[in-house]
């Protein structure tokens, strides 16, 4: 069911006029209001319309139709890594990283409260996948059942809607408020350093011509030939121009298990003639090499 849970259903109609209006001014994002993915738009563009979507296949969507400029989508966290499905909806969504940006994120336990007001014991805790398995110990230790929902705040919602003190949302602090539930704990990641990285996608590119190239980073993606020492190869593209990878992950296109798709960052954008060598000679060795997008780096790497 792609539908927000009934608590969630006025903000988000009245965000979506708003975004309606004027949709090059709105950032899309999966999630219902008071998701991370929601405060990490606000915190990256304070003056934007957040126009909520069901999930980040949506978000995509919205920008692929013309519903909103750019979509802010989580890739990847500190502490539970990748973001499921993101390297295959990325690629295929044919839009352009144009930004990333950094959110620390915190997840708070909440509740309704029993009779007499107190509060637990509970069976299960509902949420993002990835904030189950950022809490994943502190749920453990307490015997608490993981539950994915779409995501975090939507799982807010959606406690809420169910009525039953015996169940949780793992989820934004602000969405409590929002969703009329009371936080039993807060900060229950298990890390407190825990990051997550977020990009900007929209229809158009970057010019590379047009970010700092000391700050300029790009993402792109490849399946190299089928042949021995192929991926060593591949890298050795970046290593022999002096290209420096701050990114390398592996992943499986189609149920073959013969092609193994990459996913890369580097610094530097094309138009560096280090990095256009260092491409020139990567497609030598790869059946695809498809460039994701150009962009200034929030953060210095190493
Ligand atoms: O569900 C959300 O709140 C999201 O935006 C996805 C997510 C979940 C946990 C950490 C970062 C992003």
């Amino acid at each position: 069911m792609r539908k927000f849970p009934q608590p969630a259903l006025a903000m988000v109609d009245s965000m979506r006029a708003a975004a309606a209006l004027e949709p090059e001014r709105a950032i899309s994002f999966g999630g219902a209001p008071g998701s991370n993915s929601h405060q990490s738009t606000m915190q990256f563009a304070p003056e934007a319309l957040p126009l909520p979507c069901y999930n980040f296949e949506d978000a995509l969507d919205a920008v692929k139709t013309g519903f909103a400029g750019a979509a802010m989508i989580p890739i990847e966290n500190s502490q539970h890594g990748r973001v499921a499905d993101i390297h295959f909806l990325l690629p295929e969504s044919g839009l352009a990283i144009v930004a990333e940006h950094f959110m620390a994120i915190t997840h708070a336990l909440m509740a309704l409260p029993g009779a007499g007001g107190t509060f637990g014991p509970f069976d299960a805790a509902y949420s993002h996948p990835q904030a189950l398995g950022q809490s994943r110990e502190y749920l453990l230790a307490r015997g608490i059942v993981p539950m994915a929902h779409a995501d975090t705040a939507g799982a807010a919602a959606y406690v809420a809607a169910r009525g039953e003190p015996n169940i949780a949302a793992l989820a934004p602090p602000m969405a409590a408020e929002l969703y009329g539930l009371t936080i039993v704990e807060n900060a229950v990641e298990d890390a407190h350093d825990n990051t997550t990285r977020f990009v900007l996608l929209a229809q158009e590119p970057r010019d590379p011509a047009a970010i700092d190239p000391a700050q300029a980073m790009t993402t792109f993606v490849f399946e190299v030939k089928n042949q021995p020492a192929a991926l060593y190869k591949a890298l050795g593209c970046f290593a022999t121009n002096g290209v420096n990878m701050t990114k390398l992950e592996s992943y499986q296109k189609g149920a073959s298990f013969a092609a193994t798709m990459f996913y890369a960052d580097i610094e530097g954008a094309p138009g560096n003639p280090a990095v256009d060598r260092a491409f020139e000679e990567l497609e030598f060795h790869c059946n695809t090499v498809r460039l994701l997008g150009s962009y200034q780096r929030a953060r210095k790497r190493g």
